[in-house]
């Protein structure tokens, strides 16, 4: 049992000892119910944020889309984020993100028979897809297998508070923590010196009536565009793009997935037995536009076992209060549902802490207790780009090759050292990759 789950482990049982619903302070309450996950998040929006996410400030000028509170700001905001992370805007993207999963894939087969530790080089990836993605900028991490100096100052930042995440609300955290604060100025003025190159780009192009009809190649050019059309879900001022534009480098990528099946071979023969009969002529016949279902599974089960963000997401219940179930909860009060918990929770889940991707043929993610993105107005616009890059890199590597832990305590040894700092911060993964 690892960190997470022992920490977890304590708090289910007292959970279990008090209805469902754990007093954490005098006004929060932490509810494992699944009938909890509708009311408190999804729409009609009955809650609002917690005043934790107002950290940085209340002036809804000054903050990122993940701090702002107020209600029809955030929902008029997120629009613009739903542009740069719709459908269209990953056509765009997708090309540029199947070129990293080549090279990811290119440094995997130099390292052919050698231990891999696979959470470093999904680092590198991750990054070198959101520097793409987020800023049209190649951050050139895989290729030369090491840190960009921006990257290094954000990373250093975040190891120093014990954090490594995917979720936007990690950098307002940094930025107040004294020991932290130097290294991740230099991240923030790299961001916002690719802001304002950005700036420039789209006036030139303005100016000369250039590239006016097309849809912006990255996430920041779709919020400078808002901006620039006044359109109503744009960032509201300067300093509120300033907050939004560091997001994309926050939403790190992880291989949790290779950790599981690592664990659990008879689940990856199926997962290759199913992509290459989807595939029969191999790397010939690859594209990532397939639909594959079991593909789906697999990662959706793996963010079941090790959400990201593995506490609940607090919300303030209105001044009325609400009712869950039966139960009246008084307005003023902070709830959430316990993520990690309820994702593992033996009354919700059948066999509960075992990976078994085939669960998810009979089960939607809509209506199962499964939250990693969050749910309703607060959905994570970012979740359709993770997966598309998650089925990208997987489907390559289980055609390609077969893995295997590097060493008899690589699985035990990851397992052990998964830390939850608020994200999970994932340890080593040494695996071996043995051509197919
Ligand atoms: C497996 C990968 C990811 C997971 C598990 C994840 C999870 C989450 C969660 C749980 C939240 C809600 C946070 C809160 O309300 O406090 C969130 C918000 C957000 N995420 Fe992600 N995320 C992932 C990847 C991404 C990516 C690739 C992007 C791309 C830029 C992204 C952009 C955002 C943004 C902008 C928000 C703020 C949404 C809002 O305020 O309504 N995420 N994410």
């Amino acid at each position: 049992m690892n960190n997470v789950a022992k920490n977890v482990k304590a708090f289910e049982d007292i959970h279990s000892l008090c209805v469902s619903c754990l007093l954490s302070s005098p006004r929060e309450l932490s509810i494992n119910r699944p009938s909890a996950i509708g009311v408190i998040y999804e729409s009609p929006t009955r809650t609002t944020r917690s005043p934790w996410y107002a950290q940085v400030s209340n002036d809804v000028t000054k903050i990122s889309l993940n701090s702002t509170r107020v209600l029809n700001l955030h929902k008029l905001r997120k629009k613009a984020w739903e542009r740069g992370l719709g459908f269209r805007a990953l056509a765009i993207y997708a090309p540029r993100i199947k070129a990293k999963v080549d090279l990811l894939l290119s440094k995997i087969a130099d390292r052919c028979g050698q231990p891999i530790d696979i959470t470093e080089y999904a680092m590198f990836f991750g990054f070198d897809v959101m520097g793409d993605i987020g800023f049209s900028k190649d951050f050139h991490m895989l290729e030369q297998e090491s840190e960009h100096p921006a990257i290094k100052g954000v990373h250093e930042s975040m190891l120093a508070i014990g954090v490594l995440g995917t979720v936007p609300w990690l950098l307002s955290m940094i930025s107040k923590v004294p020991g932290a604060a130097a290294s991740f100025s230099r991240f923030t003025t790299w961001c916002h010196q690719e802001l304002q190159k950005k700036r420039e780009i789209m006036a030139n192009e303005a100016a000369m009536l250039k590239d006016q009809d097309q849809d912006p190649r990255d996430i920041i050019s779709w919020l400078l565009k808002a901006l620039n059309e006044g359109d109503p879900s744009a960032p509201p001022g300067e300093i509120a793009i300033q907050e939004d534009a560091p997001i994309p480098l926050a939403s790190l990528f992880q291989m949790r997935k290779l950790y599981y099946l690592a664990s659990n071979p008879n689940s990856y023969r199926r997962l290759q037995a199913v992509i290459h009969q989807e595939f029969p002529k191999g790397i010939n016949d690859w594209t990532y536009e397939k639909n594959i279902p079991y593909l789906n599974y697999v990662i959706q089960e793996t963010l079941r076992l090790m959400p990201s963000v593995p506490g609940g997401l607090p919300r303030l219940t209105p001044p009325q209060g609400l009712m869950i179930d039966d139960q009246f909860i008084p307005g003023g009060t902070i709830v959430s549902v316990p993520t990690y918990t309820v994702q593992r929770d033996e009354r919700f889940w059948s066999d509960a802490d075992a990976f078994k991707p085939e669960r998810w043929e009979s089960l939607s993610t809509e209506t199962s207790a499964w939250i990693p993105f969050t749910r309703g107005q607060w959905v994570c616009p970012g979740r359709n780009l993770a997966m598309m890059e998650l089925r990208m890199a997987l489907s390559r590597i289980a055609l390609q090759y077969t893995i295997s832990f590097a060493h008899t305590d690589a699985g035990k040894n990851f397992d052990a050292g998964v830390k939850d700092t608020f994200t999970l911060t994932l340890p080593s993964l040494h695996l071996l990759f043995t051509p197919l």
